[in-house]
């Protein structure tokens, strides 16, 4: 685990977000198609408005959430909304975006596609992921009902029943398919998330979930 200090969230979006198009740009030398995960909440924007204007080959990159909230895009919960308004938008508007939720649909029933369009491109090539001060990842909380088959499970992606400190059920990317992404790469802001992540590193997955995917993860953090 490599923690990067910035002087600035303004300074870690540029930076990042100069890291992850050149990231893309190397492993499409070698794939026709490469796969990127990244996360809703309220740190990625500002990586998303410099990365949309990165020239990479777009068109040959496929872009999912690492969890949704089963809410319609319309929504300002929505991470389909939040990916398609700050990252899927100038010369990024050329990616092939995978939804994990499609509106009015059950949760357990968008699993069937999603495991039918990603399987095919997986390993993620590049994955972002946020955290929470509880340590949860994705939609990875600690001691959600059904995190053990999250954690660990065959299944690429989950329907997760509504967090008890959310307020709508979600479709997550489960440990193994995050965890066996090709580059990780976390982004925290602020003390509490950074020494809720120094706790989190002797916890089990369990009571911090951030511990499944911290294997070779770079850590970017500002205050
Ligand atoms: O759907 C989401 O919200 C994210 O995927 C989630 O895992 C997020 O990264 C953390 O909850 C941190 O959220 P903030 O960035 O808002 O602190």
């Amino acid at each position: 685990m490599n923690i990067l200090d910035y002087p600035d969230r303004e300074m870690l979006a540029i930076d990042l977000a100069n890291h992850l198009a050149g990231e893309l740009e190397a492993a499409l030398l070698t794939h026709e198609t490469v796969t990127m995960a990244v996360p809703g909440g309220t740190t990625p924007g500002p990586v998303y408005d410099s990365l949309c204007a990165a020239d990479v080959d777009w068109h040959r990159v496929i872009v999912l959430p690492t969890d949704e909230r089963c809410v319609p895009q319309t929504d300002l919960r929505s991470n389909a909304r939040l990916i398609g308004e700050r990252l899927l938008v100038n010369r990024a508007s050329a990616a092939r975006f995978l939804p994990l939720y499609v509106e009015g649909a059950e949760p357990e029933d968008c699993l069937a596609e999603i495991e039918a369009t990603l399987v095919p491109n997986l390993p993620i090539s590049v994955l972002v992921l946020g955290m929470g001060a509880d340590m949860h990842t994705a939609s990875l909380f600690p001691g959600m009902p059904g995190l053990e088959a999250a954690l660990d499970g065959d299944a690429p992606a989950l329907a997760v029943a509504r967090p008890q400190t959310q307020p709508e059920a979600r479709i997550t990317l489960t440990g193994p398919v995050l965890d066996g992404a090709l580059s990780k790469h976390l982004i925290i802001y602020g003390e509490a998330k950074r020494a809720a992540l120094e706790r989190a590193i002797s916890m089990p997955p369990e009571e911090a979930p951030i511990t499944a995917v911290l294997d070779g993860i770079t850590i970017h953090w500002a205050e």
